[in-house]
C-alpha cells in the first residue's frame, strides 16, 4: 500500500495512525499535517511518525487520508489539488461530504473513497463503513478496506446510506459513553463510591458488548434473559419507556442523520 498521510491530525487522525502502528505498520510508512504546531509536536514524540507540509504529503503519499472536520475541507483542497499526483488515492473521514464534492475540486479522475470510522480505532475496535466514489475502482475499495481491517471491522455501504451510518455508528460510541456516565451517577445515587459504580458499569458493557459479538442470542432475547418475572430488572423497563427512552433514541440517531446532510449542503455551496 505504500505511504500513508493523513490530512488533519486530530481525535479520528490520531486513532488511526495509532491504531495503524498498532496493527504493526511501520511509523515510516507513516506521514500527517496539521495546523496547529503544538500538536503536530505532540504526535511526533508520542508516534514517532513525521508531520510535514501538505506539499510533502502529496508528493510522497500512495494513499491521502482527510481527516478535517468537513467545515475546514475548503482550503485543504484548494491547497492540494494542484499538488496531487494521478496515481494517488483519496480517502475522505468527513462526516456528510459527498465523493462529487471532493472529484469536483481535484484533478479530473482522481479516486476517491469516502469512510465512516469511529473512535474505537484506536483499541482496534472500530467500525468502519465504505463507499467508493465515481472514479474509485474495486482494487482501491480492496485497498482502504485492508487499510481499515487493520484497526478494526469494515463494511461496503451505498454512499447514498453514509449519512446514517455517521449517525449510527460514526457517532455510536458517544451513545454508550453517554450511557456509561449516566448509569455510574445512578450508582452514585444509590451511595455507591465512584470507583466501584465505574467497574460495575464498565465490565458490564464489556460482557454485553462480548455477548453481542460473540452472537448468544438477539438483543431482546438477552435483554429478557435478565429480566426475571417479578424481578428488579422489569421495574427498571418500565420507568426507562415511561420516560420515552427508546423513542429519545429514534429520534436523536435521526437528528444526527439529519445534520450530517446538512453538513454535505453546507459545503456543496460552490
Ligand atoms: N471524532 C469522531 O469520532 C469522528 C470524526 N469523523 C470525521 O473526522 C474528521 C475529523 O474529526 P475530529 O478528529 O473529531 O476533529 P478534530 O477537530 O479533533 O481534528 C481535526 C484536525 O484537523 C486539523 N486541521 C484542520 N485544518 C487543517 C489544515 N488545513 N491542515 C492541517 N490540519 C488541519 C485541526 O487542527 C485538527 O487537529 C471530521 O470530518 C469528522 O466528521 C469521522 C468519524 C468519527
Ligand atoms: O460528531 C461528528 O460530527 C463526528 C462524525 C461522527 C462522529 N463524530
Amino acid at each position: 500500500m505504500g505511504t500513508i498521510a493523513v490530512l488533519g491530525a486530530g481525535k479520528i487522525g490520531e486513532a488511526l495512525l495509532s491504531g495503524l502502528l498498532s496493527g504493526g505498520r511501520s511509523a515510516e510508512d507513516l506521514l500527517f499535517t496539521e495546523r496547529h504546531p503544538e500538536r503536530a509536536a505532540e504526535l511526533e514524540s508520542r508516534y514517532g511518525i513525521t508531520n510535514v507540509t501538505i506539499e510533502e504529503a502529496a508528493a510522497r503519499a500512495d494513499l491521502l487520508v482527510i481527516a478535517v472536520k468537513p467545515q475546514d475541507i475548503d482550503p485543504v483542497l484548494a491547497e492540494l489539488a494542484p499538488l496531487l499526483r494521478p496515481s494517488s488515492l483519496v480517502v475522505s473521514l468527513c462526516a456528510g461530504l459527498p465523493t462529487s464534492l471532493f472529484e469536483r475540486r481535484l484533478p479530473p479522475n482522481t479516486p476517491v473513497v469516502r469512510v465512516m470510522p469511529n473512535t474505537p480505532m484506536l483499541v482496534g475496535e472500530a467500525m468502519s463503513a465504505v463507499s467508493p466514489g465515481s472514479h474509485a475502482t474495486r482494487e482501491h475499495v480492496q485497498t482502504v478496506t485492508e487499510l481499515l481491517s487493520c484497526v478494526g471491522k469494515v463494511v461496503e455501504v451505498p454512499e447514498s446510506q453514509q449519512d446514517a451510518v455517521t449517525a449510527l455508528s460514526g457517532s455510536g460510541p458517544a451513545y454508550f459513553f453517554y450511557l456509561v456516565e449516566a448509569m455510574i451517577d445512578a450508582g452514585i445515587l444509590l451511595g455507591l463510591p465512584r470507583a466501584v459504580a465505574e467497574r460495575l458499569i464498565v465490565q458490564s458493557a464489556v460482557g454485553a458488548a462480548k455477548m453481542l459479538d460473540e452472537g448468544a442470542g438477539h438483543p431482546v432475547l438477552l435483554r429478557e434473559a435478565v429480566t426475571s418475572p417479578g424481578g428488579t430488572t422489569i421495574n427498571a423497563i418500565r420507568e426507562l419507556e415511561n420516560h420515552g427512552v427508546r423513542a429519545a433514541l429514534l429520534a436523536a440517531i435521526e437528528a444526527a442523520r439529519d445534520r450530517s446532510v446538512e453538513l454535505g449542503r453546507a459545503q456543496q455551496q460552490d
